[in-house]
C-alpha cells in the first residue's frame, strides 16, 4: 500500500516524519519504507496555488497513491470546536472563489454562470466519499481561502454566506479536488490552531495545534506501519 502524507510546511509535521524515518526500514528520497507499505512524504507550499500545484504535478507523474492524507492546522469558525481538536475534513469549497457583487456579497462560480462541474456537487462543493468514515475523528465541513478574513466585518459575511462551514485553511479544498479528480479518497486531518475572528496572533495556540496533530497522525500511521 502506498500512502502520500503531504502538508503545506515541514513545521507542521515535523515530529511525526522524524518519527517515521526513525522506524522506516529503508528510506529512497522522500519515500519510507515499510515491508509492504510506503509513505510519501511531500510538502506543497502555503495556499491554494501551491497545494494544487504540487500535487497536480505528484498525480500527473502517475504511481497514484491508495490513500492521501494532508495535515496541518486550521482555524474554527464552529466555536464548538476546541483548539488544539483534531477534526477530519468531509466536505471542502473554495471560499473566495467568484465574484464580488455589488452590494459586497459574494458570489459563486454557480452564481455567475460558470458552475465547476465535477468533481464539485451541485452545491459547488467537494464531498469526500464515505470510505474512511469510521476513523475516529470528529467530521467538520470546512472552507478554504486565499485571502484569510481578518476584520470582524468580513467574518460575520463569510459565515452568514456558508453558515455550514466549520473550520478554514488555505489549502484543504486544493488537495480535496486534485485527490478526487485522480480517483484518491482525501484524509484530512486539521488541528484547531485559532479560532477565525478578528486578526490576534496572540491568541493562538499554535504549538498545542501541532502536538496534537502529530500524536493523532502517528495513532493512525502506526496502524499501518505496525509489523
Ligand atoms: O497572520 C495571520 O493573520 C495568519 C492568518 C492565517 C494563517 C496564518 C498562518 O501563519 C498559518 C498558515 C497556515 O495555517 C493554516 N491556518 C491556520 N489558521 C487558519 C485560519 O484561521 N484560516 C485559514 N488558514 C489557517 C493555513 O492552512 C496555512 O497553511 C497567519
Amino acid at each position: 500500500m502506498n500512502i502520500l502524507l503531504t502538508a503545506a510546511t515541514l513545521f507542521e509535521i515535523e515530529p511525526t516524519v522524524n518519527w517515521l524515518r526513525a522506524r522506516a526500514e529503508t528510506e529512497t528520497g522522500n519515500v519510507l519504507n515499510f515491508g509492504q507499505v510506503t509513505i510519501e512524504v511531500v510538502f506543497t507550499g502555503v495556499g491554494l496555488t501551491a497545494t494544487a500545484y504540487a500535487l497536480g504535478a505528484r498525480f500527473g507523474a502517475g504511481n497514484l497513491p491508495s490513500l492521501a492524507i494532508q495535515a496541518g492546522v486550521g482555524g474554527a469558525i464552529d466555536q464548538n470546536l476546541e483548539l488544539g481538536q483534531v477534526v477530519r475534513v468531509s466536505s471542502e469549497r473554495f471560499g473566495d472563489l467568484g465574484a464580488e457583487d455589488k452590494d459586497g456579497r459574494h458570489l459563486s462560480l454557480a452564481e455567475i454562470g460558470l458552475h465547476p462541474g465535477l468533481p464539485f456537487n451541485q452545491q459547488e462543493v467537494l464531498e469526500s466519499p464515505a470510505g474512511l468514515a469510521s476513523l475516529p475523528f470528529p467530521h467538520v465541513a470546512a472552507i478554504s481561502v486565499n485571502r484569510v478574513n481578518g476584520s470582524a466585518k468580513s467574518i460575520a459575511m463569510m459565515k452568514a454566506r456558508f453558515p455550514e462551514a466549520q473550520v478554514e485553511s488555505m489549502e484543504g479544498a486544493a488537495f480535496f479536488y486534485a485527490c478526487l479528480q485522480n480517483g484518491i479518497e482525501p484524509l484530512q486531518l486539521r488541528a484547531v490552531s485559532n479560532y477565525v475572528a478578528p486578526r490576534d496572533r496572540d491568541s493562538w495556540q499554535m504549538k498545542e495545534a501541532i502536538l496534537a496533530l502529530n500524536e493523532q497522525l502517528q495513532a493512525l500511521l502506526g496502524a499501518f506501519i505496525a509489523p
